[in-house]
C-alpha cells in the first residue's frame, strides 16, 4: 500500500489528507485540520503564514507518530494568486497578504495606462480580477514598496511552503498562471509586458511543470519531524487545477465547476482560447496539468451563502448548513434574483444586507427571511452558471452535454439539483474532496505509480461516489432566466 500525503489550505480551513492507494483504488483520511483565518492589521489583510507552515509540520509529524513514516510523497495547494516575497538570504520578507486585501483597488485601470487591457489579455489569456498578482505586484511597485524593493524572489503560497520544506525555490506553473504574468502559450514569465508594468523580473523564479518532483524535506525538517527525507512534488499547486484533475468524466465533452467558496465553470482545453468573445465576457485561461488549459469562468460561488452564514451565527442565530437548506427549500421560488459577481459581494460583512439593498435597488421584492435569501443566493448562483455555460458554449461552437460539480459544493443538495434544472442538463457531483484527491492523483502520476491522467481518473471513479441530477422544473427555470438577465444586465 503506497501512502502519499496531500496539504490543500481552503478559504477558511486547511487539512492534511493521507491517501492510500493499492493499485487501483485511492482511500483517503484527514489527518490533520486547522483554521486557516486571515489576519486584519493596521487594515490590511494578511495570510498568518508562519502558523500555517507550523500547521504543515504539525501534520507531518502526526503521521510519523500514528505509523504513517513510510509516506512515498508530499504534495501542497492553495488558491491562486497570493505570494510572498523572500530576501537575498532567504528570509520571508513582512507577511504574506491576502487577496481580498483592498491594496488592489483601482490596479487595473493603472495598469491599463502602461499596457493596454487588450494586450495583457492577448498574452497571458487570463481574466481581469482585481486581485490577480499583477495588480499586487504594480500596486507595491507604484507605492514604492520598500519589500518589494529589498526582494530577491517571489514564491506563491504553495511553492513558499515547499521551499520551507525543502529549501528549493521554483515556481510551479498551473499557480503561475493565474498570476496574470505568464505568455500563455509560452507557459513562460511575459518578460516583456512585465517590464512595461515596472515589475521586476529579478524576483521571478523558474517555471516547473506540475508532476515533477520538487525536491526533499531538507535534513533540518526531517529531523525535527522525524519522517525520512520524504519527496515533494510539484502537484498542480492550484486548488482549481488540483480539483480540476480529480474529475471523474469519461465523455470527450463535458463541463466542470469546482464549486466551493469560488464557482470555476470551465473545460479542459488543448490551447488557450484567446478571441473578441473571451476578452468581452473575461473568460480566463489557467495554466492545468499535463499541458492542458482550464479555460473557464471565476464565478463569486459559495462565499456570499458562507458570508451570510457566518453574519447569522455572529448575530446569536446559529444555525447549520443543512438546517438552512431545508429552511429554503420551503421557500417561495424566484422572488428575487442577485448577480453573484457585483463587487458589493466581494469583500466580507454584512452580507445579508447587501442582499437586501440589491434587491431594493434593482426593484425586485426584498427577501426579508433567513430561508428567502439562502433561496435568493441558490437560484442566483444556478442561473449565472446557465450564463456562463452558455458564453462557454458560445465561445467553443459545441453543447456540452453534461456537467460535473466537484468540491465542497458538493454536499449543497439544493444547488447541485437547481443547476441541472436552470442548465437543463445532467449534473454529476462528486468527489467531494476533490483538491485533495487531484492533489493526490497528480503525486501517483508523478512516481509513475498510475501511467496518465485519463487512468488518474479511472483510479477516482473506481474511489469516489458520484451523485446524478436530472433536470426538473425545466420551463419554469427558463422563464425565470429570462428575469434574471433582465436584471443583472441593468447592472452594467
Ligand atoms: C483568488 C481565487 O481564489 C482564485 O481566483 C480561484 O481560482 C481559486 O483559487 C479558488 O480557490
Amino acid at each position: 500500500m503506497l501512502k502519499l500525503l496531500a496539504f490543500d489550505y481552503g478559504a477558511s480551513s486547511g487539512r492534511g489528507i493521507l491517501g492510500k492507494f493499492d493499485g487501483s483504488r485511492l482511500e483517503i483520511e484527514e489527518v490533520h485540520r486547522f483554521a486557516n483565518e486571515p489576519v486584519t492589521v493596521n487594515g490590511h489583510l494578511y495570510w498568518d503564514i508562519l502558523r500555517l507552515y507550523h500547521e504543515l509540520k504539525q501534520g507531518i509529524h502526526k503521521c510519523t507518530v500514528n505509523g504513517h513514516k513510510d509516506i512515498g510523497s508530499i504534495g501542497i495547494d492553495t488558491w491562486g494568486v497570493d505570494f510572498g516575497l523572500l530576501d537575498s538570504e532567504g528570509n520571508l520578507l513582512g507577511n504574506p497578504f491576502h487577496y481580498r486585501d483592498i491594496r488592489t483597488e483601482g490596479m487595473i485601470g493603472e495598469a491599463a495606462k502602461l499596457v493596454s487591457k487588450r494586450s495583457i489579455y492577448e498574452e497571458t489569456g487570463i481574466a481581469f480580477q482585481k486581485f490577480n498578482t499583477l495588480y499586487q505586484l504594480l500596486s507595491m511597485s507604484l507605492r514604492g514598496s520598500p519589500l518589494l524593493e529589498k526582494a530577491s524572489t517571489m514564491l506563491f503560497i504553495p511553492d513558499l511552503l515547499n521551499y520551507f520544506l525543502t529549501g528549493e525555490k521554483a515556481s510551479e506553473y498551473t499557480i503561475a498562471s493565474t498570476a496574470q504574468m505568464l505568455d500563455s502559450r509560452k507557459g513562460q514569465w511575459a518578460g516583456d509586458m512585465l517590464k512595461k508594468l515596472g515589475i521586476p523580473q529579478g524576483i521571478l523564479a523558474n517555471i516547473i511543470k506540475p508532476g515533477a518532483q520538487l525536491g526533499k524535506l531538507s535534513t533540518m525538517v526531517s529531523t525535527e519531524l522525524g519522517m525520512g527525507r520524504v519527496p515533494v512534488m510539484a502537484v498542480a499547486e492550484h486548488d482549481t487545477g488540483s480539483a480540476v484533475v480529480s474529475v471523474p468524466a469519461s465523455q470527450d465533452r463535458y463541463a466542470y465547476i469546482s464549486s466551493g467558496t469560488w464557482s470555476l465553470l470551465g473545460v479542459e482545453a488543448a490551447a488557450p482560447v484567446i478571441n473578441d468573445d473571451t476578452y468581452r465576457l473575461n473568460y480566463t485561461n489557467e495554466g492545468g496539468f499535463n499541458n492542458s488549459i482550464r479555460l473557464l469562468k471565476n464565478i463569486m460561488g459559495l462565499w456570499i451563502y458562507q458570508e451570510c452564514k457566518r453574519a447569522w451565527d455572529k448575530e446569536g442565530e446559529s444555525t447549520s448548513f443543512d438546517q438552512l437548506e431545508q429552511e429554503a427549500s420551503k421557500s417561495t421560488a424566484f422572488l428575487s434574483f442577485i448577480d453573484p459577481d457585483d463587487d458589493m459581494f466581494y469583500n466580507p460583512g454584512g452580507m445579508p444586507g447587501k442582499i437586501r439593498e440589491y434587491c431594493s435597488k434593482t426593484g425586485q421584492r426584498v427577501p426579508e427571511t433567513r430561508a428567502e435569501i439562502v433561496r435568493c443566493i441558490m437560484e442566483s448562483l444556478a442561473l449565472k452558471y446557465k450564463m456562463a455555460l452558455y458564453g462557454l458554449e458560445n465561445i467553443l461552437g459545441y453543447t456540452l452535454p453534461v456537467l460535473h460539480i466537484v468540491g465542497g459544493g458538493c454536499k449543497n443538495v439544493m444547488l447541485s439539483q437547481f443547476t441541472a434544472n436552470a442548465i437543463d442538463r445532467p449534473v454529476i457531483t462528486g468527489p467531494t474532496e476533490a483538491t485533495a484527491v487531484g492533489n493526490l492523483v497528480a503525486q501517483l502520476v508523478a512516481l509513475g505509480e498510475v501511467g496518465s491522467l485519463a487512468e488518474g481518473r479511472e483510479v477516482v471513479r473506481n474511489s469516489f461516489p458520484c451523485r446524478a441530477y436530472a433536470p426538473a422544473d425545466v420551463r419554469q427555470w427558463d422563464e425565470a432566466y429570462g428575469r434574471f438577465i433582465s436584471i443583472i444586465d441593468k447592472q452594467y
